[in-house]
């Protein structure tokens, strides 16, 4: 099987397991989640964190995010950016700040140039993911959106932490790696919180 049939199956496998949960399970993971974060010290001193709603069984970041809004955190949201087809831009989001569909059904902020934020001035930035394994590698839906967008991090220095927020069965045991892979510097799941190797 070549690599990208392996990769094809992977998701197709780990996708159906997220998409098992019930409602409930769903809703006490997003609980557990904001349990795990409040007492990070990571978490807790970022001022400007990115996170993304929820799709096909995604554990659902939105409690989290609504802890932030109480904290008066700077929180984003990603959009397809419109002028670099296949990248990601993050958009500033507070509660009921008008959100639209994007071509995956997928709700997103409006896009202004006045909400952009680079990057570099992102805290954390929580992304999606289908699978995850402890070496750090994150498969994703398959379009590539967060490696390329993230990649400009691979060069420049900076404070950003790459975290993937997943349920605990999205864990692999080990994930093919790509040459355009970007390796998560943490996972936080319902259970717990992994550091991985060279985050600060
Ligand atoms: N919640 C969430 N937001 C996100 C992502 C994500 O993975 N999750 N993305 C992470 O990059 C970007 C969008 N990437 C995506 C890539 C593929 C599909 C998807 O559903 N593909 C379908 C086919 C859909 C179609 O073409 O109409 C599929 O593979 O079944 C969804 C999102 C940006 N926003
Ligand atoms: N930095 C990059 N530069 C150019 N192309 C890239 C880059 N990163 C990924 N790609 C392209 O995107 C395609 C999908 O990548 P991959 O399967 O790793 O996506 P993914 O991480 O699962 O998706 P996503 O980040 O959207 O959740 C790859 O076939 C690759 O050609």
């Amino acid at each position: 099987m070549s690599a990208v049939d392996h990769r094809a199956t992977l998701r197709q496998h780990y996708r159906a397991l997220r998409r098992a949960l019930s409602p409930s399970q769903q809703t006490q993971a997003a609980q557990d989640v904001v349990a795990r974060c409040i007492n990070d010290p990571t978490f807790l001193t970022a001022k400007t964190i990115a996170f993304y709603l929820a799709n096909d069984g995604e554990i659902d970041s939105q409690y989290l995010l609504e802890y932030c809004w109480q904290q008066g955190k700077t929180t984003l949201l990603p959009l397809l950016d419109p002028n670099l087809p296949g990248h990601l831009v993050f958009i500033e989001h507070q509660a009921h700040w008008p959100l639209t569909s994007n071509k995956y059904g997928i709700a997103e902020p409006q896009y202004n140039t006045d909400k952009v934020v680079a990057l570099q001035a992102i805290d954390i930035i929580f992304t999606p993911l289908v699978a995850f394994d402890l070496q750090g590698n994150r498969l994703g839906m398959g379009g590539g959106y967060y490696d390329r967008t993230l990649a400009a991090l691979n060069t420049d220095r900076h404070s950003t932490q790459v975290l993937g927020l997943a349920h605990d069965c999205q864990q692999a045991d080990s994930l093919p790696m790509q040459a355009w892979d970007i390796p998560l510097h943490g996972i936080v799941t319902p259970s717990q919180i992994f550091t991985l190797k060279g985050s600060v």
